[in-house]
């Protein structure tokens, strides 16, 4: 065995709710292969994935389509939505009208839901705004902005607050122009780390199919601990969690792919995305 073969592997956990039906039963100890949890907004994690940093991941899907020729998707595995997800939220301090063409501060944690955006305002808004990115925070990103995009539990929290600002879910509005699912997050895997360790790969691939599983079949244990982790009532999380899918076939791919060509039309991305799965899963 070379060292690299020794070496752990490295698995990226998004810090935010959203995730959690996939990570909440995955016991990386009772792993035979040897791993670590490197926890990390999507934004790092999706860089964090493009340097080799860790080995595979739930990244922006965006991300997936910047880099898919080094990655293959662990198949089934998703954040996606049909309409309202209530954590891709774009809180508007002046009109939308005058959003649309003025100023919008966008989360620096987030790539799909910003590139998603930059399509809701071009193709179904007819706006350009201009675009700056800035750290999670409400009262500073609007003091400048017209708008502010947050997304995850940084959406979540400031969604509770008494804020007074209209709030627009880029899920709802997506679902509202183009009748689509929305795929926001995928599980990656870098083909080199694939290859290095196909073993440990599909070990963890099972193991996170099987907590999407236990966590669909009884969500109980995630939303109690979202009220005890994040705040808010058992009502709100078994709704947020209920408007979440974690599964990844048709429909979503179908929502997906026609996000990407919107992206490629717009300059976003400058090649036509393949949903590629990892072929030897079905072996897992
Ligand atoms: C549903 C969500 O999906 C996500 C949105 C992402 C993005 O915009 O890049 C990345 C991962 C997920 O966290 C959310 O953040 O609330």
């Amino acid at each position: 065995m070379t060292k690299l073969d020794s070496a752990p592997i490295r698995i990226g956990r998004i810090d935010y709710t959203n995730v959690w039906p996939v990570f909440h039963h995955f016991d990386p100890t009772r792993l035979r292969a040897e791993t670590e949890l490197v926890y990390g907004m999507p934004a790092d994690l999706n860089r964090k994935l493009r340097a080799g940093e860790i080995d595979v991941a739930a990244i922006s899907s965006f991300a997936y389509g910047l880099n898919s020729e080094d990655y293959w998707l662990l198949p089934d595995l998703s954040v996606s939505a049909l309409g309202q997800v209530q954590s891709l939220l774009l809180f508007l301090k002046s009109p939308l009208e005058q959003a649309r063409d003025g100023r919008i501060a966008l989360t620096t944690t987030s790539a799909t839901t910003v590139n998603l955006l930059k399509i809701v305002m071009r193709k179904f808004y007819g706006g350009s705004p201009v675009y700056e990115t800035a750290e999670p925070c409400l009262d500073s990103m609007l003091e400048k902005a017209d708008a502010a995009l947050l997304i995850g539990d940084h959406a979540i929290k400031a969604s509770w607050r008494d804020h007074g600002y209209r709030v627009l879910d880029l899920g709802d509005i997506w679902r509202l122009w183009t009748g689509r699912w929305m795929t926001f997050a995928v599980w990656a895997v870098r083909k080199d780390a694939v290859r290095r360790n196909p073993e440990a790969i599909a070990e963890i691939y099972r193991e996170l199919v099987a907590s999407k599983r236990r966590s669909a079949a009884d969500p109980e244990p995630l939303v109690g601990e979202a009220v005890r982790r994040v705040g808010g009532t058992p009502e709100y999380w078994r709704g947020y969690f209920r408007g979440l899918c974690h599964d990844f076939g048709p429909d979503q791919r179908a929502g997906l792919s026609l996000y990407f060509q919107y992206a490629r039309e717009l300059g976003l991305l400058d090649k036509a995305v393949t949903l590629a799965d990892w072929p030897d899963s079905v072996h897992a």
